[in-house]
């Protein structure tokens, strides 16, 4: 049984009309389905908790989520049981990170077309941020400091809805990543790695923790990430005159910006990071709110996810 969780609110109120296309056409085709529009933010990951309890390991529920990176974190997050859940996803956010990186369809109905199929199932590893000794599971990446900064300063301008209206949402985080630049202050981080290895760097950026190769609507900040390695990859900016920054970050978008001296990329099964100041973080592109320390580690079990036949 298909079970949609879906945000109407995406993509600036856009996903509602969107669901009412997939809806329908599910309607029409007879497919067995329940349904549940989040009416507020953690709703997604309550409706994803309860919807677990109508799968079993033999017949498990096809969760599938509609909306944008922020309604993967959390529908990942009420997931209670990878045993009982086969994961889908329909893209009516704006940022579409994870669509770009899984190399799934940007158009929600030719999503829907693949998923009813369901013909290619895949596993996905599903890492997890630790705040307040609960899980915060992520799709894409977390990250604190710039990117962090940026993020939540994209979920609070109404510049946001503009973009979004115009079909120009990717445009809006690199209009406020070059704002950002001119007034940030880079600052000392120390990042562990597996528990054994820490390096400490005085002027860094940010650092971000990513499951997939893209953040940030489009910045392939960790190029060989793959999300069923069993591995995080991780992008730690430090050290580089802003001017050169401003230049490196387009070179990101397609992933040129791996091997100038001041960006480390680095993998590993678990990370620590903790800033001497408290930062923004950011989770799938979400506010995480503003703190010094970032623990990250992978589930141990993967999440079995729909994929497009290739
Ligand atoms: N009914 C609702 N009203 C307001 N906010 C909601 C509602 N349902 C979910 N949310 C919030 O929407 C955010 C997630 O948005 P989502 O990422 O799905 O779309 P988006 O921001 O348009 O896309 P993207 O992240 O790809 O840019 C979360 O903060 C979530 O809590």
């Amino acid at each position: 049984m298909y079970y949609f969780i879906v945000n109407p609110n995406s993509r600036s109120g856009r996903g509602r009309s969107i669901w009412n296309e997939i809806h329908q056409q599910l309607m029409l085709r007879g497919i067995d389905f329940q349904y549940c529009l989040t009416r507020y933010s953690g709703h997604a990951a309550e409706i994803a908790s309860d919807a677990c309890a109508l799968g079993t390991e033999s017949e498990p529920v096809y969760i599938i989520a509609v909306g944008g990176d922020g309604t993967i974190h959390e529908v990942l997050t009420g997931i209670t049981d990878f045993d009982r859940v086969v994961f889908g996803y329909i893209p009516t956010g704006s940022g579409n990170d994870f669509c770009r990186s899984m190399r799934l369809p940007f158009d929600p109905m030719e999503s829907l077309e693949y998923i009813l199929k369901a013909e290619h199932i895949s596993k996905m590893d599903v890492p997890y941020l630790l705040r307040n000794n609960k899980k915060s599971r992520f799709g894409i990446s977390t990250g604190i400091g710039y990117d962090a900064g940026v993020c939540q300063e994209v979920l609070a301008t109404p510049l946001k809805k503009i973009f979004n209206r115009l079909g120009l949402g990717k445009l809006i985080y690199l209009f406020i990543a070059l704002k950002q630049l001119i007034f940030i202050n880079p600052g000392k981080m120390t990042v562990t790695l597996d528990g054994e290895n820490t390096f400490s760097y005085d002027h860094v950026y940010f650092t971000a923790v990513m499951n997939q190769k893209y953040e940030g609507g489009g910045f392939k900040f960790c190029p060989d990430a793959q999300p069923d390695d069993q591995l995080l990859d991780v992008i730690l900016v430090e050290g580089i005159r802003k001017i050169k920054l401003l230049f490196c970050l387009p070179t990101a978008f397609f992933g040129k910006h791996v091997g100038i001296r001041g960006i480390h990329i680095l993998t590993c099964s678990d990370i620590h990071v903790h800033s001497a100041s408290a930062l923004p973080i950011h989770i799938d592109g979400e506010s995480g709110g503003i703190r010094e320390d970032l623990t990250v580690s992978i589930e141990k079990s993967s999440l079995k996810i729909i994929l497009p036949v290739v």
